[in-house]
């Protein structure tokens, strides 16, 4: 057998596989800046190494299939890419990506692929990546689809529960504890908004009136997570920033919305840029009697809804398999 070209890859695994959970952005009142990891759907991706100095998509599977098969389009391989270039590999990457979380559905699907490749990636170089490059480059993926470099998914997806991203440069990421039992429900009705076109809804400046109710909210469900406290978490979910320009743009919003309060959720907004709506709730029965309620309400407008339940304190992250086999 001919000598290992680069026996710098010896040690290193020839193929990894990891998952990236969903993420419900903003969580209502942080724009941009909290967010939930939201481990009932999936992204998978399998990595392989291969002699040329490469990083090629060589197959897309799952609940979604039509995505840019050019690494420099798809958000699975843009951070692969630009980690290549960083550490200068003399090899490359053979990439598989599978898809369990809907396209444009406001559950982080695009930035769920970014964060499995870099998460399956991280074993494939020497020295391995650490989270927060894990988190670096997954951002560059993410950043190609909703044109802008925001926290809210990537963040919670690499170290999973509720995180605030208080700045990405430098980055300073602070973890939320949220009370035991808290249960995401959500619901998914069939259509698609972009997360680039609800972005471009929103006006260019905030009221100051508007502001300051919403920084209330936002330090106020903080807190609530902090110290337990369910009616001030419920007091607090409520967005008055971003869901008034956006609601209209998901068929029976407000009815929605009303449903889950109704059946005993605490509160709930748009799951990222939508059109997907999440509640959360003070246990998982509870969540499962909200979901059922929001998918009846969205059936008044003749749209069909998944739904989906979850801890709030979801798993980030996991890497699934490194192997040397091929
Ligand atoms: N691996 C990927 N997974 C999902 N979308 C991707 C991927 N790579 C590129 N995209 C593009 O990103 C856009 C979807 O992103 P976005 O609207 O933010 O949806 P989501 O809320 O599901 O992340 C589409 O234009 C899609 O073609
Ligand atoms: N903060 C972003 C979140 C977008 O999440 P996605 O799941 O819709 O990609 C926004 O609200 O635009």
């Amino acid at each position: 057998m001919p000598p290992n070209p680069d026996p710098s890859t010896d040690t290193l695994p020839t193929t990894a596989t990891a998952t990236s959970p969903g993420s419900i952005g903003n969580v209502a009142v942080g724009y941009d800046v909290l967010g939930g990891a939201f481990d009932a759907v999936h992204d998978r991706v399998r990595i392989e190494r291969i002699e040329t100095p490469t990083v090629e998509i060589a197959s897309i599977t799952g609940c979604v299939t039509e995505l840019p098969r050019r690494p420099k389009a798809n958000t699975a391989t843009v951070g692969l890419l630009a980690m290549h270039a960083d550490r200068d590999l003399s090899y490359g990457f053979r990439v598989h990506i599978h898809k369990g979380i809907p396209l444009s559905s406001g559950m982080g699907g695009s930035a769920a692929s970014a964060v499995a490749a870099m998460k399956a990636a991280q074993v494939l170089v020497d020295p391995p990546l650490t989270d927060d490059e894990v988190l670096h480059y997954a951002l560059q993926g993410e950043q190609i689809a909703s044109g802008a470099m925001h926290g809210d998914n990537v963040v919670p997806m690499v170290y999973g529960g509720v995180a605030l991203t208080r700045s990405l440069d430098p980055l300073d990421v602070v973890p939320i504890p949220v009370p035991e039992g808290l249960h995401t429900a959500l619901a998914h009705p069939h259509m698609q908004i972009s997360t680039r076109s609800a972005r471009a809804v929103l006006p260019e400046a905030v009221p100051v009136p508007i502001a300051v109710q919403q920084s209330a909210n936002l330090a106020a469900l903080v807190a609530g997570c902090a110290q337990n406290d369910l009616p001030l978490i419920g007091r607090s979910l409520h967005d008055v920033m971003i869901e008034p320009h956006r609601a209209r743009l998901i068929p029976g919003f407000d009815a929605v919305q009303a449903a889950a309060r109704e059946a005993g959720a605490l509160g709930g907004s748009i799951s990222g840029a939508g059109p997907s709506v999440f509640a959360w709730c003070p246990d998982a029965a509870t969540a499962e009697r909200v979901g059922t309620a929001m998918r009846r309400a969205f059936a008044i407008e003749d749209l069909d809804a998944d739904i989906w339940t979850a801890p709030v304190a979801s798993n980030g992250a996991q890497r699934i398999d490194a192997s040397t086999e091929t």
